[in-house]
């Protein structure tokens, strides 16, 4: 008889990866041993997806290369291109992600192999589809023609352009970039175990990140960002105490708050709350920053609870423009990076991933044929 399960795997040690660590007593998160810290305003998007894919930090040749990558990248196939406007119409953006990668992957040049190196160029590719495939879809659905991507701009300049529509300042552009490492890669949440539980059966890369994708939609996990920004939209700013207070007492969860492993601040949510205050302060009605603080004394008075990354992420995307219902293809658009990158070294090291369950239901069941039951 199998042991009884721990609910949620909470603890269990899944996987080795030398990708990400976190100290979640501490608060602290390293990419590659490199403190989040350090990196966050200091190394670009496309540094960090070169430091999860490739192993290190590119030097300048190695970043011309990948960025160059990353550019060609950016060219959606036909299948992909002519079925972006009904999908846009019959799909929400997460799904919509979904059919998108899978639909990709039948376009992928090198669908059919494996091999560590055509991983890598499928990382590469299918970082850079993935803020295209949102602007496709945003614009699709809006009627609205997209600008073009231009070569000459980041992954965060080119991405806040195609979704706004107008030329982000270059702080937008530094803040958002910042939000993209912050998102990259974090040990084994929900969607990179997803990821790396189909890229155990030998399974391919675009196989892997459509499980990926569609774990991360779920409200418990990326999905949070988007109901946060719905939970303030809700609320009179006059009203928040009382509300989350309210909300606490009927049993219900504050989203964007709690976490499985860091038992205080999210190191994420450091900076992603000053990036709120800032833009908030900018944009010359910081209310929604404002009630946001105010959530947080509450839940952490009446619950002992602090942000998750998903909290203050809400308000920086809502002040640079970005509509709320693409928040979270947004943190897809930067954990592929960290996907991919968990794809690649599950293969390198593979056992098929097959836990054990625990059976609660009836035995000793006697058969009847069908008219007698
Ligand atoms: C990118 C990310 O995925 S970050 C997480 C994004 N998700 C959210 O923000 C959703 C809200 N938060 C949560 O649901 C949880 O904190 C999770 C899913 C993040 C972590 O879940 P778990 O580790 O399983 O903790 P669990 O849900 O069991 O919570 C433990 C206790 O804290 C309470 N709690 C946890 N989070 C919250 C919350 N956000 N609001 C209110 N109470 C909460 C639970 O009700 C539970 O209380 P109980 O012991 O009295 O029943
Ligand atoms: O680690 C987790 O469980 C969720 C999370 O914060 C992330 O995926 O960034």
């Amino acid at each position: 008889m199998a042991d009884k399960p721990t609910k949620g795997l909470a603890d269990v040690v899944a996987a080795s990866t030398a990708l990400s660590d976190i100290d979640g007593k501490a608060g602290r998160l390293f990419y590659r041993g490199y403190d989040i810290h350090d990196l966050t305003g200091r190394t670009t998007f496309e540094e960090t997806a070169h430091l999860l894919q490739h192993g290190s930090l590119p030097t300048r040749a190695q970043l011309a290369d990948y960025g160059a990558e990353l550019v060609r990248g950016r060219t959606l196939g036909a299948l992909v291109e002519s079925n972006i406007p009904e999908i846009a119409e019959k799909q929400g953006p997460m799904e919509a992600l979904r059919t998108l990668v899978s639909l990709s992957g039948a376009e992928d040049p090198e669908k059919d192999s494996n091999a560590p190196e055509a991983n890598r160029r499928k990382a590469a590719r299918l970082t850079a589809q993935q803020p295209i495939l949102v602007a496709r879809y945003h614009a699709a659905r809006t009627g609205g023609a997209v600008l073009d991507p231009d070569p000459e701009l980041s992954v965060a300049a080119n991405f806040l352009r195609q979704i706004t529509g107008r030329d982000p300042s270059p702080r937008e552009v530094a803040i958002f970039d910042a939000c993209l490492v912050l998102h990259a890669d974090h040990t084994m949440n929900a969607s990179t175990f997803a990821a790396r539980v189909c890229a155990a059966t030998l399974s391919d890369m675009h196989s892997a990140i459509v499980a990926a994708i569609g774990t991360l939609k779920g409200p418990l996990h990326g999905g949070a960002n988007e109901q946060v920004m719905r939970t303030l939209e809700g609320l009179d700013p006059e009203g928040v105490a009382q509300a989350v207070r309210d909300k606490l007492a009927a049993g219900e969860k504050i989203m964007g708050f709690g976490h499985r492993v860091y038992k205080t601040e999210d190191p994420r949510a450091t900076h992603l709350r000053r990036m709120s205050q800032e833009l908030g302060e900018a944009s010359g009605d910081d209310t929604f920053y404002r009630m946001s603080k105010e959530m947080e004394e509450v839940v952490f008075a009446e619950k002992g609870l602090y942000p998750n990354v998903d909290f203050y992420a809400a308000t920086v995307y809502h002040y640079l423009g970005i509509p709320t219902d693409l928040f979270t293809p947004v943190f897809s658009v930067s954990r592929m990076s960290g996907w991919t990158a968990h794809v690649i070294e599950q293969h390198a090291d593979n056992r098929l991933i097959r836990p054990d369950s625990e059976y609660i239901g009836e035995r000793d069941q006697k058969w009847a044929p069908i008219d007698e039951r």
